[in-house]
């Protein structure tokens, strides 16, 4: 591992790294059309991806602190290693509450084309603290990637670099920019099982065409398909999320939804009270069946998110 050497990474072009009102280093990423996205080495936090036109395409709320070590409400934080208070840790692990550092020469990643592509490779180790909490060593990297076409991809690989095995919970917790969430539909979970976390995390299976919202939803769908799409008819468009795992380990196959509605928001003090409305998660995630590494195993997981107008 080594931390960035500036020069290494803006020699690669389309990369730069600035910092944030905190001085902490944030990744800017650009392609040739002028599409951007920028990520926040505190949590390994997409912050931002904006289209060529420079439209904003996730929700970041009004009143997000700006304290790390916390994640800001907005982007796409990562969950890891565990999803949502399933376990003993902190809601949603310790991954987004971290410092993850630049890795300038991070072990070859096949399959990764990088033609036109402008991207970054963080990565995360356990510190003395996290050990004591959850005694397991592992290497997380992430490398982000913005693409010609303005596709944005998230390669996560975890690395067991322990003695013993461990299982562990994820997610991109994605909070999509909407124009309204009662003219959203999503699309790609219909006939799924879903646990609702809203009924003791009961088993119900979805009846209707697609998803759309009038209340409060938190829902982890199952066993779902690989594709799945947030159409939103306002600003015309469709939003398409695309996750593979590489198999060699487990499969991944949860796609988590979750909108807080008026109530709960409410209740939040990082959320407008009708930030709601503009907000919609929808992460690709593997909940219900944590994802076990022996030793030296490591586990893949990609999600391509782009963006197709619609009518
Ligand atoms: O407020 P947090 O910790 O960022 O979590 C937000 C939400 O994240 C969702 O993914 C969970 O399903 C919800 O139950 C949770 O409320």
């Amino acid at each position: 591992m080594s931390t960035h050497s500036g020069a290494e990474i803006e020699s690669r072009g389309g990369v730069e790294v600035t910092k944030d009102r905190n001085g902490i280093d944030q990744v800017v990423l650009r392609n040739q059309r002028g599409a951007s996205a920028r990520i926040s080495l505190h949590g390994g936090q997409v912050l931002s991806w904006k289209t060529e036109r420079g439209e904003e395409l996730l929700f970041t709320s009004s009143k997000a602190i700006f304290t790390p070590p916390k994640a800001l409400r907005g982007g796409i934080p990562i969950c890891f290693p565990q999803f949502g208070n399933r376990g003993s840790l902190e809601q949603h692990g310790f991954a987004r509450n971290k410092m993850w550092v630049i890795e300038d020469n991070p072990p070859s990643l096949p399959n990764f084309d990088s033609n036109g592509k402008s991207y970054v490779d963080l990565l995360l180790k356990p510190s003395e603290e996290d050990l004591k909490l959850w005694p397991h060593s592992f290497e997380f990297r992430l490398r982000v990637s913005l693409a010609a076409d303005g596709y944005l991809t998230m390669i996560s690989r975890i690395r067991n670099v322990n003695s013993k095995p461990f299982s562990f919970s994820f997610a991109y917790h994605t909070y999509f920019s909407i124009s309204d969430i009662s003219e959203v539909r999503v699309e790609g979970v219909e006939t799924l099982d879903y646990l609702d976390n809203l009924c003791h995390k009961e088993r119900f299976t979805e009846q209707g065409d697609a998803l759309t919202f009038e209340s409060e939803v938190d829902r982890v769908y199952l066993d779902s398909s690989d594709v799945v799409a947030v159409l939103d008819h306002e600003r015309k468009r469709t939003f398409m999320i695309r996750k593979e795992g590489l198999p060699d380990v487990e499969i991944w196959f949860d796609i988590v939804v979750w909108n807080p509605w008026e109530k709960k928001s409410k209740t939040m003090s990082d959320l407008g009270d009708e930030e709601y409305k503009q907000m919609l998660c929808v992460d690709g995630a593997a909940v219900e069946k944590p994802i076990t590494l022996k030793p030296g195993e490591e586990w893949t997981g990609r999600l391509d998110l782009s963006l197709v107008p619609s009518t």
